[in-house]
């Protein structure tokens, strides 16, 4: 390992540290299911109702009691019965009733054939197929009884679960109220888009990159904007920000340049956890707290900003938010198809294309250079390659493991 790795502390060690620290918002708002995507429930959801709520047809067919069945002949029609509108009638003995999906089941009906199994014979009805007792019925509540709890607290509410209360008919939910996250960006040569460049200026893109980030999350954006490296103004910027937001992100001069003054303000404003991690990219990253908030110092590098983002500040703001399943899609194996650089000493995240191989096995391919200023890999890549900490080059058929992008970067 080379020495100047040696005291960094490892990326799951840095989680731990962080999750340990804190507990999650226990502050709650109601709102309609309109309004609640991307959000975390707050409290259980408990049906009101059986799902379904009656007994009621999977097919288009006609619904039969297995008595009129057993003499083999065809039967008669004694009326029909629509999803909405319900057979109500006489159903005399040797007869059946035409149905529909999702109609309700007549009283009395065993069973339900789908047309396929039928034949007109005559006025009557005939069945082509054994007939076995309950098949095609759809029984109330058998997806969901009323009192049951559908969801959890601590669930992210998204496409899977919106429509499930909403078939629930419950217009309402109680969610933790968003997270108010302060985002500043640190350095004298940022300009913000639309502004022209003088020499050795470049564009802010940090601040876009954690704003997106959070906007998807479904925190509420506190802007600082673009902070001069003067301690003066960085000091302004902390204690607004701090005064203001639940967890303070900042992004550039956590190294050790004589203009990085990140580090100096979180000793002299508040209290640090760790810094440096053995990873690669965003091996300066910081965290601490201030006096209300928590502090994320994010690297400027724009890649390193974007991956210690992603594996650090993710998973502390949904255990913030209460959300109990895990931000992070699992790693998988996969094979290397191109020859990947690494030094032995840091866990590192290298942006690469995975997709399935001739024989159904995952295979990845990196995106090429891997520098943590050329964020293009990412908008190329639909996944990290993860290389452990002592590993070194890695040669094309070797087995790596790989962490598919989630939705935040496109995946
Ligand atoms: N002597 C050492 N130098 C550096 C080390 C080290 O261990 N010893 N670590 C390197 C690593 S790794 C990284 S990552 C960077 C982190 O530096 P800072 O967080 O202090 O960031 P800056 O110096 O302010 O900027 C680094 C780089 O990124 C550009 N940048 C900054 N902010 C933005 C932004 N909002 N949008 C786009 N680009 C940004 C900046 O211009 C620099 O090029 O330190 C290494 N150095
Ligand atoms: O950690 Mo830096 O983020 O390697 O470029």
């Amino acid at each position: 390992m080379e020495s100047f790795t040696a005291g960094l502390i490892s990326l799951e060690e840095a989680r731990q540290k962080m999750l340990d620290r804190l507990s999650p918002l226990n502050e709650s708002e109601t709102l309609s299911i309109y309004s609640a995507a991307g959000r975390i429930t707050a409290a259980p959801v408990i049906s009101p109702l059986n799902v379904p709520p009656f007994d009621n047809s999977a097919m288009d067919g006609y619904a039969v009691r297995m008595a009129d069945l057993a003499r083999g002949e065809a039967l008669a029609l004694a009326g029909k019965a629509f999803a909405g509108a319900p057979f109500s009638g006489e159903w005399p003995a040797g007869c059946c009733i035409r149905i529909m999906t999702g109609a309700p089941v007549p009283d009395g009906a065993e069973a339900v054939v789908m047309q396929e199994q039928t034949a007109a014979e005559g006025e009557g009805i005939r069945f082509t197929a054994e007939v076995s007792a309950g098949q095609n019925i759809r029984r109330a509540g058998e997806d969901i009884r009323q009192g049951d709890s559908v969801l959890a607290a601590g669930v992210r509410l998204g496409a899977a679960e919106l429509p499930l209360i909403a078939s629930l008919g419950i217009g309402e939910v109680e969610v933790v109220r968003r997270l108010r996250v302060a985002i500043f960006s640190t350095g004298d040569e940022l300009q913000p888009v639309g502004q022209p460049l003088a020499a050795g200026q470049i564009y802010d893109t940090n601040r876009f990159t954690v704003r997106l980030m959070l906007d998807q999350l479904g925190c509420e954006v506190i802007d600082l904007g673009i902070i001069r490296d003067d301690p003066q103004a960085l000091r302004a910027a902390f204690v607004q920000a701090d005064r203001e937001a639940d967890v303070v992100i900042s992004s550039g001069g956590v190294s050790v340049g004589e203009a990085d003054y990140t580090k100096a303000m979180l000793d002299e404003l508040g209290a640090i956890t760790f810094w440096k991690l053995a990873i690669k990219p965003g091996k300066p990253f910081a965290f601490g707290r201030l006096s209300n908030s928590w502090f994320c110092g994010l690297p400027g590098n724009p890649v390193s900003a974007a991956v210690t983002f992603y594996q650090l500040v993710q998973p502390l703001l949904a255990k913030l938010s209460g959300q109990q399943h895990a931000a992070l899609p699992p790693r998988q194996r996969a094979r290397a198809v191109t020859r990947l650089k690494k030094t032995p000493g840091r866990l590192d995240f290298q942006r690469g294309v995975v997709s399935r191989g001739a024989e159904g096995e995952l295979q990845v391919t990196s995106t090429g250079h891997q520098g943590s200023h050329v964020f293009s890999s990412f908008s190329q890549a639909n996944c990290f390659i993860v290389l452990e900490r002592e590993r070194g080059h890695v040669e094309p058929g070797e087995w790596v493991e790989i962490e598919p992008f989630n939705v935040l970067l496109g995946g």
